[in-house]
């Protein structure tokens, strides 16, 4: 391929006559344009596949789902066919970002983003969905809400609105036959394994896990209990220890040595520590101590069910490895974990939920479906929590987070215990955060807040937009089969670069918010088993996923924001191992990122280039904090009058004992 034509190459409606592993494999019965159109369509799917009839499927990469649909409304309401850059920033599944936060762009084309998207109604709508000034093409069937997927569109989950719409109704009723035109969806997650070696499959810690230990740690607010420095001092019972020491876990790490002990002692807390560093069982662990401590009983079956614990978090894919990380622990006890997310049959949630909930893992929309329906009452619960708490706070969800904790019978904070969890805490979150949390609530913090994790090694090369996919594919082909994730900043390129590695001979999968469910999961599938060792993906697999032997990071485009960047990166060198980032960084269109980037890079004592030095020194910004958002670099609790600070190491020793932390000073 010549120049970057984006435009060209994407529209052609030859495509490529290349057909990607995952779908030919799976879905293909020959010619590869009409890939989808040709699955299977099993009783259970008869609104899967009426879903793809609907649809022009423009290429071989499912490309017709992410290209057509979004791509064409966008135009179609702005009036504008050209150029593929303008588009994109359209298309931006990041607007997460871009929207999301304090320095919202205010453009209403931006609004069309799934992120957007998936608010409405109820939740404080800030536009209704895409419009839905039907024009009767099948692209913008699929990108109106009802008339496509009928009841889910996420950026990271689902929901579609209708119209103006509230989110989550019209979620169950398109999904499970309401008044909502369009197909249902139908499908239903295969169940995990049951058997234990799977439950307990686990990976290994790496070389640098006993670093961690150095780590200072910040603990603020008043009379936070001391670190605990071995599983035997939690005092858990013994289904609890043995199910730790099935997982493998010998040693805490240092978020678990704090929020621990701080979690059984009945507080609330926001916690902050790198990636891959053990956050999910830092809440778990405790709140299931506690629940077998007040001698919780198995809940049977219901048509009402009132769990004890609600976990959120903002992806299907991060909840579902959350609920299996519960399922874990709870292993051979009573407490009985449910996952429910958008993109699945709405009754199948409500079957798993009915046989009963202690533990409900859920994605928002999904989650006040579900309320909605009464099916979940609010009245028991006593741990909410957060996981990427700053994601699950921000404009995207913070307006249904909010729903959440006042609908009726969910317990004030005051009779609740809070926890939230993330390696980046914006200063502006942590302050809207305080709506969620008594005010007594304890600040931890793990090293640097919103630092990147030092087990990644990251490079930044400057490469413009025209000679980035060449540059690609050479990285890549030197790694060779190693497991390396692949983010860009539209699904739109999602699909596009996925297609184009796919013609280079490099076995690539795609996940964003077109795919379908399933095609989400199986891509996720492909990608952990090894078969499709390139996953190219947006920023919906940003966060959380924890996917073994992930050894590269590539950031083709950057994203928007710095602490998408971290969470980005923090998919590989996880849990002590080391891994590796290389980042694509184009003068013209990433320059705002360049102080944050070097920031990052020096806190995490990586080489800085000269050149991006520079362009961080002439976009200097006074006042810089570390985000073109906010402050991502909080060194610290942002409350300012709390008293009883106190930062230690990992170890559990003051900080005089401890290496200086890193100076922020020069940022302020
Ligand atoms: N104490 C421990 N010993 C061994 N392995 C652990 C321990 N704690 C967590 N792990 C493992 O480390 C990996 C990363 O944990 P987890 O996914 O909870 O990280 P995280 O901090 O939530 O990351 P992210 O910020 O990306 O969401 C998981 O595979 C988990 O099972």
């Amino acid at each position: 391929m010549g120049d970057e034509d984006w435009e060209a190459e994407i529209i052609k409606p030859h495509m490529s006559s290349y057909v990607p592993v995952f779908e030919k494999d799976r879905y293909s019965s020959g010619a590869n344009g009409d890939t989808f159109n040709r699955t299977p369509a099993s009783s259970s799917d008869a609104g899967e596949s009426n879903k793809r009839e609907n649809t022009t499927t423009v290429g071989s990469f499912g490309a017709g789902k992410g290209f057509g649909n979004r791509d064409f409304s966008n135009k179609f309401e702005e009036g504008d066919t050209s150029g593929f850059w303008r588009e994109s920033n359209n298309d931006c599944e990041d607007n997460q970002t871009r929207n999301r936060g304090f320095s919202r762009r205010g453009d209403s084309k931006y609004e069309q983003d799934e992120g957007t998207q998936r608010t409405g109604g109820l939740f404080g709508s800030r536009r209704p969905a895409l419009s839905g000034a039907g024009n009767g093409d099948t692209y913008q069937s699929r990108s109106c809400s009802g008339s496509g997927r009928g009841g889910y569109k996420g950026l990271n989950e689902e929901v579609i609105t209708d119209s103006g719409k509230n989110t989550w109704k019209s979620e169950a009723e398109g999904g499970e036959g309401g008044d909502v035109q369009g197909p249902k969806v139908t499908y239903i997650p295969p169940p995990p394994p049951e058997d234990e070696d799977s439950i307990f499959a686990h990976y290994q810690t790496g070389i640098n896990f006993d670093k961690y230990d150095n780590i200072l740690v910040e603990v603020s607010g008043h009379d936070a209990p001391p670190a605990i420095l071995t599983f035997e001092e939690a005092n858990l019972c013994q289904t609890l220890n043995n199910n730790i020491a099935k997982a493998g876990y010998t040693k805490l790490t240092p978020v678990q040595k704090y929020s621990i002990p701080i979690i059984l002692a009945g507080r609330d807390l926001m916690a902050c520590a790198q990636t891959g560093s053990g956050k999910t069982a830092a809440f778990l662990l405790p709140i299931l101590a506690h629940m077998m401590r007040d001698g919780i009983t198995a809940s049977r079956f219901k048509e009402l069910q009132e769990p004890e614990c609600i976990i959120v978090a903002p992806t299907r894919e991060l909840i579902n490895q959350i609920y299996l990380e519960a399922r874990k622990f709870s292993f051979g006890t009573c407490v009985r974990a449910v996952v429910i997310y958008g993109g699945t049959q709405l009754g199948h949630s409500i079957r798993q939920i009915v046989q009963g909930c202690n533990i409900l893992c859920a994605t928002p929309g999904r989650l006040m479906d579900i309320i909605s329906k009464e099916k979940i009452g609010l009245r028991q619960v006593k741990y909410l929590v957060l996981d990427e708490a700053d994601r699950m706070l921000d404009m995207g969800f913070g307006p249904e987070m909010k729903k959440l904790i006042s609908c009726p019978g969910m317990p004030s904070k005051e009779q609740r215990q809070t926890l939230m969890f993330s390696a980046t805490f914006p200063e502006e979150i942590q302050k809207l955060a305080g709506e969620f949390l008594k005010s007594k609530y304890l600040f931890v913090a793990v090293g640097q807040v919103g630092g990147a994790c030092r087990d990644v090694q990251q490079t930044i090369l400057q490469v413009g937009q025209y000679s980035k996919r060449e540059k690609l594919v050479e990285i890549l082909r030197n790694i060779g089969d190693e497991r390396t994730m692949v983010f860009v900043e539209t699904k739109k390129k999602a699909d596009f670069i996925a297609t184009f590695l796919c013609q280079e001979k490099i076995s690539t999968t795609s996940i964003h918010g077109d795919r379908e469910q399933r095609e989400r999961e199986q891509a996720l599938g492909d990608f952990r088993c090894g078969k499709c060792p390139v996953l190219v993906a947006t920023s919906v697999a940003a966060r959380g996923l924890d996917i073994e032997n992930v050894q590269h990071v590539i950031n083709f485009d950057l994203p928007s924001a710095i602490d998408e960047y971290v969470h980005r990166i923090g998919r590989t060198g996880r849990c002590g191992n080391t891994g590796r980032a290389v980042s694509f960084f184009d003068p013209e269109s990433d320059s705002h990122l360049a102080q944050p980037l070097v920031k990052v890079l020096s806190d995490a004592q990586q080489d800085v280039p000269a050149w991006l030095e520079e362009i961080a020194f002439s976009t200097y910004v006074p006042g810089f904090s570390g985000s073109t958002r906010g402050s991502v670099f909080a060194s610290v609790d942002t409350r300012k009058n709390y008293q009883g600070k106190s930062t230690l190491n990992a170890a559990g020793f003051s900080s005089s004992q401890a290496p200086n932390p890193v100076d922020d000073e020069s940022w302020d």
